[in-house]
């Protein structure tokens, strides 16, 4: 599974508007890895996904399982790849459960009642993100991280062999994360994963990192590799430090320096 790719993306520019936004891409996402995309604000990484997820048109070839992506009938695509966006709204008056139960959708016939696969995948999804006890109460009463872990749950009711998320760790505090690293590590065990993240230290935890600067790919490499920690200083000016914490490394701020002292 590992030497295989999941998505590519070959594209010379990718534009919103008149706007360049991306330029020079060509990225291949291994499968059976989970892929963390990390860079500075506006660097690109959530049009990256969106443009690997074929929610936004660009020229050159985005390919799934080494198929375009517009070649894929539209139901099996919606069951090859999972899609978790920024601040998704739209389904506030749904309960939770019902929310969850939408991920079933690219799996059911039109207007058949769910089956029992649909209802055993949910409760699963609930289980995994630990929001079973929120299943009646409806989407726009929860918590911000209440109603992220919901979305996450629906994401992971897909069962699609690819999760593309972006931002998921929105509104979670440190014991969610942790289950959350949880499930990624599990989903990875049998799929592919791939995450925009601000965390770095969670980004850290992936197998692959996918530095994305000022529109370009600055570096793709594996999370544990000196080069990629070089990479990942420069892409934030030096202003911060990758260190190693026991079995683990994790990212810190570097303080503001005088302008006569250099960062090491
Ligand atoms: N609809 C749009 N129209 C014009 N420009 C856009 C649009 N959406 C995004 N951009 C611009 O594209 C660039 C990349 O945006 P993107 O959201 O991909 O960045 P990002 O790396 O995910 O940023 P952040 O870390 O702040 O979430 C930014 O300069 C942004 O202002």
């Amino acid at each position: 599974m590992t030497d295989s790719i999941a998505v590519s993306a070959r594209s010379t520019a990718t534009r919103i508007g008149k706007a360049l936004i991306l330029h020079g891409i060509d990225v291949r996402i291994a499968a059976g890895r989970w892929t963390a995309i990390v860079g500075p604000n506006g660097a690109g990484k959530s049009t990256l996904l969106r443009v690997l997820a074929g929610l936004l048109p660009t020229d050159g070839t985005v390919q799934l399982h080494g198929r375009p992506l517009a070649d894929w009938p539209a139901r099996e695509r919606a069951r090859q790849l999972a899609w978790l966006g920024q601040a998704e709204g739209g389904s506030d008056d749904l309960s939770a459960y019902d929310v969850v139960m939408l991920g079933r959708l690219p799996h059911r016939a039109w207007l058949a009642p769910a089956s029992d696969a649909d209802h055993a995948a949910v409760r699963q999804a609930l289980a995994a993100m630990q929001v079973a006890h929120l299943q009646t109460r409806r989407l726009g009463e929860l918590s911000g991280g209440e109603r992220q872990r919901v979305l996450l749950a629906r994401a992971l009711a897909v069962q699609a062999p690819l999760l593309l998320m972006d931002e998921p760790l929105a509104h979670l505090d440190p014991p969610h994360q942790a289950d959350w690293l949880a499930v990624v590590r599990a989903q990875a065990a049998g799929g592919t994963v791939v995450s925009v993240l601000h965390e770095l230290g969670m980004a850290l935890q992936a197998d692959e990192l996918l530095i994305v600067k000022d529109g370009g790919i600055a570096h793709h490499g594996p999370c544990a590799s000196p080069s990629t920690h070089r990479a990942l200083q420069a892409a934030f000016d030096w202003r911060i430090g990758v260190y190693q914490v026991k079995d683990r490394w994790v990212a810190l701020p570097r303080l503001p320096q005088p302008e006569h002292e250099h960062a090491d």
